[in-house]
């Protein structure tokens, strides 16, 4: 693990601290379209201070196109983009660069100059800035302590790994202390491992400097392991949103479902390959039970009230946010042809969501 330099070392203040009325981001209805394509059909999204939104869709959502307007980089037709208070849509040209600067930006593919070492990226939109040498060589050097790669300063990007390319192009969106940290598919390019550290450091510079992310993806594990709340974006809308851990407990939508499959537990293909819709001797029930449902000690109090009732085939107890948000899967005798609903209803009675898959034999 990285060690860093305090948050004050930094920007010489402490965190902020979170209120009620800090938003840093308030996005009003906003909507763009191309042709006959309305690629934002009426975004509305709130960001507060120190706060990680995950924005997550299918290729083709809008995400870029959301991107590019919240960077000032394309104009929405219509509604409000506030950043720190400021509808950015009201702006002129010339009054959106500072504002610009109040964004970082991380990407995909890391976007590093390579005829430049690794501290000259870093320290680049600091010298765009006008600031001296010096001192923007001191913010690298501070920026290149915090991303864990301190030794590296006189490097080229070309020596480096894609997870370290990937720090250098954390440090830079850093360098002029922005106000949020927009990144746009940062772990996409890289393996498991190295996109688990970097989504760790992200979540330390988070806490550390109280930094607001706005972080857009089309991976739910992304979303699972730093978030705070997540908006579900299709078709140029938000189609559901929430904290982390309910939407991972209860998808409401089936495009949010269809985002989960990857990440929470599924009935085995090959039992799901074989159920029959009406009969079977025995029933497939799937049980979702997340907070403080699913703390109880559930299937021990079903075995004593009904015994013998039923099996576990599948599943498991994830915690999300320090919640605890679990998924089984069970079967359930049909000999006695009522048990199936006795089961579920007794399930239901404590919070679980209780649904008949089919039937298996
Ligand atoms: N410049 C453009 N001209 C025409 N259509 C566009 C343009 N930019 C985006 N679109 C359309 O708007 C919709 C949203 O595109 P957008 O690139 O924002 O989605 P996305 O979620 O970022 O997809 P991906 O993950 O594949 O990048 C798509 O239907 C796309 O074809």
């Amino acid at each position: 693990m990285n060690s860093f330099t305090p948050a004050t070392s930094i920007d010489g203040q402490a965190p902020p601290e979170r209120s009620s009325g800090d938003e840093i981001v308030r996005l009003v209805d906003v909507r763009r379209r191309f042709g006959a394509t309305p690629a934002l059909d009426g975004i509305s999204l709130t960001a507060r201070r120190g706060e990680i939104v995950g924005i997550i869709g299918r290729s083709g959502a809008g995400k870029s196109t959301l991107i590019r307007c919240l960077n000032g980089l394309e104009r929405a037709d219509s509604g409000e983009i506030h950043i720190e208070g400021r509808d950015i849509a009201r702006l002129s040209e010339k009054e959106l660069q500072p504002l610009r600067r109040r964004i970082g930006m991380v990407f995909q593919h890391f976007n590093l100059l390579s005829s430049r070492t690794v501290e000259e990226n870093i320290a680049l939109p600091l010298k765009i800035e006008g600031v001296g040498k010096a001192e923007r060589l001191q913010r690298a050097r501070e920026l290149l302590e915090l991303v864990g790669l301190a030794d590296k300063a006189k490097a080229y990007p070309s020596a480096l790994s894609g997870g370290q390319k990937q720090r250098v192009g954390i440090a830079r969106a850093l360098a002029a202390r922005p106000a949020i940290l927009l990144s746009d598919e940062a772990t996409s390019a890289l393996d498991p491992e190295t996109t688990r550290s970097i989504l760790a450091l992200l979540k330390d510079i988070n806490r550390k400097l109280g930094l607001t992310i706005l972080l857009i993806t089309h991976e739910m594990e992304v979303i699972r392991s730093i978030a705070d709340r997540v908006a579900v974006i299709d078709a140029g809308r938000i189609v559901e949103e929430g904290s982390v851990w309910t939407v991972f407990a209860n998808p409401e939508t089936e495009i949010a479902a269809s985002l989960l499959s990857g990440a929470r537990p599924q009935l085995p293909e090959h039992i799901a390959a074989r159920l029959s819709p009406s009969s079977g001797t025995e029933a497939i029930l799937s049980v979702d039970l997340a907070g403080p449902a699913a703390q109880g000690a559930l299937f021990a109090e079903l075995s004593a009230a009904l015994p013998r009732s039923f099996r576990l085939v599948h599943g498991g107890i994830d915690h999300i946010q320090n919640q605890p948000v679990a998924r089984f899967f069970v079967a359930v005798p049909t000999r006695d042809a009522t048990l199936p609903a006795q089961v579920s209803d007794f399930l239901k009675a404590r919070s679980a969501r209780v649904e008949v898959l089919g039937y298996d034999n």
